[in-house]
């Protein structure tokens, strides 16, 4: 559970022992969140206990793995406790988005969803952010929102969960070829075609599978495309970057490389094109290498900009 504003003691679980009881010790996540002091009812913890008392869970996993971790904790929950997907993907295999997901494996809890722009570091430096709250029941989703808020942080909410977390796994994918585009030193006005474009694609397919448009151009949809696809910080652009600079990898996750192929199979599925992730799976998967994509892309035939 969060840190939130009714000053309620908020456990952080984690599957390393030794980490979680540093992490209490120290006050501090040395490896994720170096130099922010945890706040004081953050109370770090291993073991699924803690669980018992929580009527609202988040769930901070990367998509790939929330499967297996929310069916592992499932019989710890507390009966009707909410459960906040955070992760920002398309589930490969299955091709479902986080909330699909957590409805197969916790069908009997009311699924939520939290995306939008927002680093990690920036979150709990108390900068300003502000971010969706999804969840299908209008009140749960205020409730929610109105729960998890706080002076520096505002969750918008939203009944749109299929909107915000395709916006969400999207974004993740179009940030690893900005950041390509960044590396083969193309220039700022090819970033900004990038992003137009690739916001386009996501619309597209958002659209298909029955999203808002005003969702998709909101804060979980463009407003975290334009944040993650041209900031450094973000690890998707990062290891777009390295990619355009033919350089390693970082050894960070990177959502969108984990789900490009998942997100081009959704898009197949839906009868919609995304030439731009399509470019990105390519070169995730050995199959095109930046240049040729780049290549690839630039001879489309033209047409209509719609
Ligand atoms: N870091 C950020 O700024 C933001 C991240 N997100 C999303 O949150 C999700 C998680 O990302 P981060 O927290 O940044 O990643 P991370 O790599 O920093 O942390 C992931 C955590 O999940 C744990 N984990 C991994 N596999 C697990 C498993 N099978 N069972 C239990 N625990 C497992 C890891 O030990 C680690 O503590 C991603 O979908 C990401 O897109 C969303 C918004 C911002
Ligand atoms: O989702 C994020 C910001 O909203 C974090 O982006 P990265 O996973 O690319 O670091």
């Amino acid at each position: 559970m969060a840190a939130d504003a009714t000053g309620a003691e908020a456990p952080l679980i984690g599957r390393d022992t030794a980490r979680m009881a540093e992490m209490a010790a120290t006050r501090e996540n040395a490896a994720r969140l170096p130099g922010v002091t945890l706040r004081p009812q953050v109370a770090p913890c291993a073991g699924w206990d803690a669980l018992s008392g929580a009527d609202i869970v988040l769930l901070v996993t990367p998509t790939q793995t929330l499967r297996a971790v929310s069916a592992e904790l499932a019989p710890h929950l507390k009966p009707g406790a909410a459960v906040v997907a955070c992760a920002k993907g398309v589930e490969r295999g299955s091709l479902l988005l986080p909330p699909a997901v957590l409805g197969e494996t916790l069908p009997e809890h009311p699924a939520a969803l939290l995306s939008g722009p927002s680093f990690a570091d920036d979150v709990a430096r108390g900068l300003p952010t502000a971010v969706t709250l999804a969840a299908g029941d209008e009140r749960l989703a205020a409730r929610l929102a109105a729960r998890l808020a706080t002076r520096s942080f505002r969750p918008y909410h939203s009944t749109d969960l299929t909107g915000v977390a395709l916006g969400g796994a999207a974004k993740n994918v179009l940030a690893i070829a900005a950041g390509a585009v960044e590396g083969r030193g193309l220039g700022a006005s090819a970033v900004a075609a990038l992003i137009a474009r690739g916001f386009a694609e996501l619309t597209r397919l958002g659209v298909a599978l029955g999203a808002k448009p005003e969702t998709l151009s909101g804060l979980s949809g463009l407003g975290d495309l334009v944040l993650t696809a041209t900031s450094e910080k973000s690890r998707n652009f990062a290891l777009g970057l390295a990619l355009g600079k033919g350089e390693p990898a970082p050894d960070k996750l990177a959502e969108g490389a984990a789900t490009a192929e998942a997100l081009v199979a959704l898009a197949e599925a839906n009868g919609v094109e995304m030439p731009i992730s399509r470019a990105v799976a390519d070169v995730i998967a050995g199959r095109a290498s930046v240049a040729s994509a780049i290549e690839d892309l630039l001879a489309r035939p033209l047409r209509a900009e719609a």
